[in-house]
């Protein structure tokens, strides 16, 4: 038995990895533990700790992200026809199964069906003992039961592992940090009339009455003049974090807001209003703040609930939360990116409970709009069906292309805060698009994608990396070195700041490496999108995928298929993938062009961006690279601009002052001559060049018989 354990624990190879584990211990042997602890057999210590399993690390693994992933993707029916087989009664949701929970002695279950599976990845959460695992464990845990003829199992068989001593003193130091800062503020109730009403000024927030942020159990942390909002959860509902808003106003028209939370916002899951739900609530609105969630609950009195991050994510651990919903409203923001979030979290929830609030004029974000005295009924009605139709007519498109044309800047994409130029060309990063990036072999290109990736994902693009080629721990290296624009192995003593700092992006890795089949890696990528709401996609690049493929088929076929898979992907998963590739071999001397591509021509006709990254090869000035957009389906600029690349930080940047950006009109690529036409061309002209002669000389005849 243990011998297959530890085969299983080895072979589920966890392929996604939270860059914040990078440094720390590997999480596989977190899967074995779980396993360990069900079948309530002592770790074989030697083994697992052995170098066969953990790289050797002195910092605790940290328990804050589900990160595993199956060995082999399960599907829906794998799990129901496994409860089948198990004689488990189920009840089929919208994202997840609901089932008896396990965890819960039958005669103490409240609800029948509290424990929750989702239908996708197969992670189950128990919401009465907040016991939550993998489908493996859950299945473990049946069989468990089965064997020993229980009709319950102790929640501590898996929220029982032991934690290190590190990790324990770090969560009760945020816990009472957390309630040191929730009794040090004041309840809005007891503030002095004017400095509430001051307070309600500066947040914009006139309109919501005290009773509402009473209700809601909103503070004031008067130090930093915070909001508090509070996050109560467990089934004792105590007190799990809190979220500090506080608001600066450049003008007096607009007020921007910055949060904090504790615990740090990766592992903050409140849905914040969540307590105030009755049970049998039929209907949800779900809002992208707090603020907003207080505006909808005090304008119509229905049960709203808010995002913990925003429109970033909506991570499947809090799905469960949201099954009793028959209806579920998004109303998210005003902007293209809450518009474009709402439509994809919809698909998680599950299309047909869920209408979405479309932004446009007369439909702001709530607190706006309650701020505007706005009719919220109206709105609401006047939300649109999820589930679209497979053909439309342009009285349903509209509006989508009223939007488009008002917010035209938004829909331009995430601009670029190192790369001006770029922004310049291509406009921004937009969803769904399918980016080529080619140059020289050695030129830089996994440098200069890094650094490209790392500004987007600084702005809150969530960034997933497939590098083939080098490691992780050597990608990551690079970007930490790019993200703290120095040096670092001169200055250690900064390691820890910078990396605390780094660990708060939303980036993740797969951990592949070397030849890889691209069903695993779309298999992985699916996951991933659904997991962390990923927005781009990088891969590092595309010959590792070719290898696994069956090579006796045309080579260029096979590329083809793979490129179109991608493709297929960014469509339908609203993803941006930037996909590397390198160029066919060409003379040194030669500038590289968009036929300069490995392959057919299929890369640059499916890629709505093709890049590449240009070497000059001068002794005067080695290093000079510049960057090339060839193609932008977008709006159809191109054009070029130089990049100076800095060794200490493995930054690039553009020269100053002589350097201009040179846009270039879009023209069709000039085909390269195949050999025959090469040929013939060249005895046209030879053809040509003896009638000249011919010519000249029938005429110097002519001449001298004169
Ligand atoms: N503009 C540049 N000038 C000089 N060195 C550079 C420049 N850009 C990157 N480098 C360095 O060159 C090395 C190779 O860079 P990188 O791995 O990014 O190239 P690549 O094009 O991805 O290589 P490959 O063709 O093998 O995929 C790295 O050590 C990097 O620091």
């Amino acid at each position: 038995m243990w011998r297959r354990l530890l085969q299983e624990g080895a072979a589920c190879m966890l392929q996604v990895a939270d860059h914040r584990f990078l440094h720390q211990r590997h999480f596989s042997s977190v899967c074995v533990r779980l396993h360990q602890r069900l079948l309530h057999r002592q770790p074989p210590c030697s083994k697992l700790r052995g170098k066969d399993y953990l790289p050797s690390c002195t910092r605790a693994y940290k328990k804050d992200a589900k990160l595993e992933f199956p060995a082999s993707p399960i599907t829906v029916t794998d799990v129901k026809q496994y409860l089948r087989s198990k004689d488990i009664s189920f009840h089929d949701g919208y994202s997840c199964l609901h089932v008896p929970s396990v965890f819960v002695e039958p005669s103490e279950r409240k609800d029948s069906f509290s424990l929750f599976v989702d239908k996708t990845t197969g992670q189950f959460l128990c919401k009465d003992t907040l016991v939550e695992g993998s489908w493996e464990d859950l299945q473990d845990c049946l069989e468990v039961m089965q064997k020993d003829e229980q009709d319950s199992l102790s929640p501590r068989v898996l929220l029982g592992y032991p934690e290190s001593v590190e990790e324990l003193e770090e969560r009760e130091r945020e816990l009472r940090e957390v309630r040191r800062v929730w009794s040090s503020s004041v309840p809005f109730a007891d503030l002095p009339e004017d400095e509430a009403q001051l307070i309600k000024i500066m947040f914009q927030i006139t309109k919501i009455s005290n009773a509402t942020l009473k209700k809601f159990g909103v503070r004031l942390f008067k130090p930093t003049k915070s909001l508090v909002f509070p996050w109560f959860g467990g089934p004792d509902s105590s007190l799990k974090g809190v979220k500090l808003l506080s608001a600066q106003s450049s003008d007096a028209e607009k007020v921007t807001y910055n949060e904090a939370t504790m615990p740090k916002s990766s592992s903050y899951y409140n849905l914040f209003g969540l307590p105030l739900v009755g049970r049998m609530d039929p209907e949800v609105v779900l809002t992208g703040s707090e603020l907003d969630t207080l505006a909808v609950s005090q304008a119509t009195g229905f049960p709203s609930v808010a995002l913990p991050r925003g429109v970033s994510c909506l991570p499947p651990i809090l799905l469960p939360y949201l099954e009793q919903f028959k209806r579920v409203t998004l109303w998210l923001g005003d902007d293209i990116r809450s518009w474009e979030a709402s439509k994809i979290f919809s698909r998680k929830l599950g299309l047909r409970r869920c209408s979405l609030v479309r932004p446009g004029e007369g439909r702001p974000r709530p607190v706006e709009a309650l701020a505007l005295g706005k009719n919220f009924n109206n709105i609401i009605k006047s939300s649109i069906p999820a589930a679209h139709k497979s053909i439309v007519s342009f009285k349903q498109l509209r509006e989508d292309v009223y939007g488009e044309l008002m917010n035209t800047e938004q829909v331009a994409g995430v601009k670029w805060a190192r790369f001006p130029e770029l922004n310049r060309i291509l406009k921004g990063h937009r969803k769904g698009e399918l980016t080529v990036f080619t140059g020289p072999t050695g030129s830089g290109k996994t440098t200069f994608i890094s650094e490209f990736t790392l500004d987007l994902s600084m702005q809150g693009v969530n960034t997933l990396w497939g590098s083939f080629e080098i490691n992780n721990v050597r990608l990551a290296k690079i970007m930490l070195t790019q993200f703290a624009m120095q040096r670092l192995e001169e200055n250690l003593e900064q390691y820890d700041f910078w990396a605390d700092k780094f660990e708060e992006l939303p980036l993740y890795f797969m951990t592949f490496h070397g030849q890889q089949n691209i069903k695993t890696v779309l298999d992985t990528m699916q996951h991933a999108v659904y997991l962390y709401d990923i927005n781009h996609v990088i891969i590092d690049n595309l010959q590792f995928m070719m290898g696994q493929e069956n090579l006796s088929v045309d080579k260029f076929a096979v590329q083809d298929h793979i490129i179109g898979a991608f493709r297929k992907f960014a469509t339908n998963s609203s993803c941006h993938v930037t996909l590397i590739i390198h160029p066919r071999k060409e003379e040194d001397d030669r500038e590289l062009q968009t036929a300069s591509i490995f392959g057919s021509a299929k890369a640059s006709q499916e890629a709505d961006n093709v890049l590449i990254l240009q070497e000059k090869k001068l002794v005067t000035c080695p290093g000079r690279r510049s960057l090339q957009v060839t193609k932008n389906r977008f709006d159809g600029d191109v054009g070029i601009f130089p990049l100076d690349f800095i060794k200490s930080s493995l930054t690039f940047s553009t020269p100053k002052g002589k350097h201009k950006l040179r846009k270039v009109t879009a023209k069709p690529e000039a085909r390269r001559p195949s050999g025959g036409r090469r040929r013939r061309r060249w005895r046209r002209l030879k053809r040509k060049k003896r009638q000249k002669r011919q010519r000249l000389r029938e005429l110097t005849r002519i001449c001298s018989r004169k």
